[in-house]
C-alpha cells in the first residue's frame, strides 16, 4: 500500500499559546512494497511524520493519502480502525507496552480487540511468534521474563498479528547490543521480502540505511531536505556530516581515500563495493597473494 503526502503541515496544540509547528511543506511518496528509511537530526520531525502514516495524527493542513483513504484536517476520527489495522506502528521501546500475563495473550490482544475468536487469536499468536523467529515454548511464559530483544520481538509480533500491509518502526533497535540489532533488522528484512510488507524505518544507524533501505527521506527542521536511494543520499558526505547524520563507515573511509587521490565514480556503501572499486587502482605487488612469492 502506497502513501502520499501533499502540502502537509502539522502544529502541536494549534490555537493555544503553546502551539509549535513540527512539520511544514511536506510532499513525498512512500511506494508500495518499498523499504523507506527516515533519517534526520533529533527534533527534525521524524516521529511526527510517521504518526501521520496511520492517521494517529491528522495534518493541520494538506492531505495524506494512505492506500485509497484521504486524511485531511476535517477527517472524522470514527472510521479510522481499518486504517490502523492496515498500517502497523511499532513505537520506540515497544516492550514497554507489553502488559498481559503470557506472551500468547499479549500477541492475541489486538486481533481479539478486532473481533477474532479466542481460539483463532491463540492460533494467530503461535504463528506470529514463529514469524518473528521465537520458539513456541515462549507462548506460555510471562513477557517480562524474556530478554530485551525477545520482548521487543513479542511486541512486534503483536503488531504483525493485525496483518498490516505497512509496518512502521520508530528506532526498533534502540538500546540493543549489536547481535540484538542484527536479529531485529534481519527479521524486518525477512518480513519485507517474504510478506511483501511496505516498511518505514526511523533510524540513526546509517549502516542499516545502507544495508536494508531502498529509499531514504532526510528530515530537517520539520520538512524534507532530501529524498533518494541510499547510494545517492550517501554521496554528499560533507552535507550529511554538517547535519550530524554521518555516513556508513565504508563510505566515510572511501571519502578519505578520495582525498588522497583514489578515484570513485560513486562512493561505495559496502565493503564489497569498496573492494571492487579499489582493486584496479592498487599497485600489482599490493594485491599479490603471499604464495606468489
Ligand atoms: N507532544 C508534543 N507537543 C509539542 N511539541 C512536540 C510534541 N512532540 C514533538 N514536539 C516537537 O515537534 C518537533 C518534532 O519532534 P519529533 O519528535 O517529531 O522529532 P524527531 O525527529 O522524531 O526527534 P527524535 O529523533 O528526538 O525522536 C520538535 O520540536 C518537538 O519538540
Amino acid at each position: 500500500m502506497g502513501i502520499t503526502f501533499q502540502d502537509v503541515a502539522y502544529t502541536y496544540q494549534a490555537g493555544t499559546p503553546f502551539e509549535s509547528q513540527a512539520l511544514h511543506d511536506i510532499n513525498l511518496t512512500i511506494a508500495d512494497q518499498s523499504f523507506t528509511a527516515i533519517i534526520g537530526h533529533t527534533g527534525s520531525g521524524k516521529s511526527t511524520l510517521v504518526q501521520h502514516l496511520n492517521a494517529l495524527l491528522k495534518p493541520t493542513s494538506g492531505t495524506v493519502t494512505i492506500g485509497d483513504r484521504q486524511i485531511t484536517p476535517e477527517t472524522n476520527n470514527k472510521n479510522l480502525k481499518p486504517l490502523r489495522q492496515k498500517v502497523g506502528m511499532v513505537f520506540q521501546f515497544p516492550e514497554n507496552q507489553l502488559f498481559e500475563e503470557t506472551v500468547a495473550k499479549d500477541i492475541a490482544f489486538g486481533p481479539m480487540n478486532f473481533g477474532m475468536s479466542a481460539t483463532d487469536a491463540a492460533k494467530k499468536a503461535a504463528e506470529m511468534l514463529d514469524l518473528v523467529g521465537l520458539p513456541a515454548e515462549l507462548l506460555e511464559r510471562s513477557p517480562f521474563d524474556l530478554s530485551g530483544g525477545q520482548m521487543r520481538r513479542v511486541a512486534i509480533a503483536g503488531v504483525l498479528a493485525m496483518a498490516p500491509e505497512v509496518l512502521i518502526l520508530d528506532e526498533p533497535t534502540a538500546g540493543l547490543d549489536p547481535a540484538g540489532r542484527r536479529e531485529i533488522m534481519g527479521m524486518v528484512t525477512r518480513l519485507h521480502e517474504q510478506q511483501k510488507l511496505t516498511v518505514v524505518l526511523i533510524t540513526h544507524h546509517m549502516e542499516d540505511v545502507a544495508n536494508y533501505a531502498d529509499h531514504v527521506i532526510v528530515m530537517e527542521h520539520g520538512t524534507v531536505a532530501k529524498v533518494g536511494q541510499p547510494s545517492e543520499i550517501f554521496q554528499d558526505v560533507e552535507w550529511l556530516q554538517k547535519r550530524q547524520l554521518g555516513v556508513p563507515e565504508t563510505t566515510e573511509f572511501a571519502a578519505r581515500l578520495q582525498k588522497r587521490g583514489f578515484k570513485f565514480t560513486r562512493l561505495p556503501l559496502t565493503e564489497v563495493e569498496l573492494a571492487a572499486a579499489l582493486l584496479p587502482q592498487l599497485p600489482r605487488e599490493a594485491v599479490s597473494q603471499p604464495h606468489d612469492e
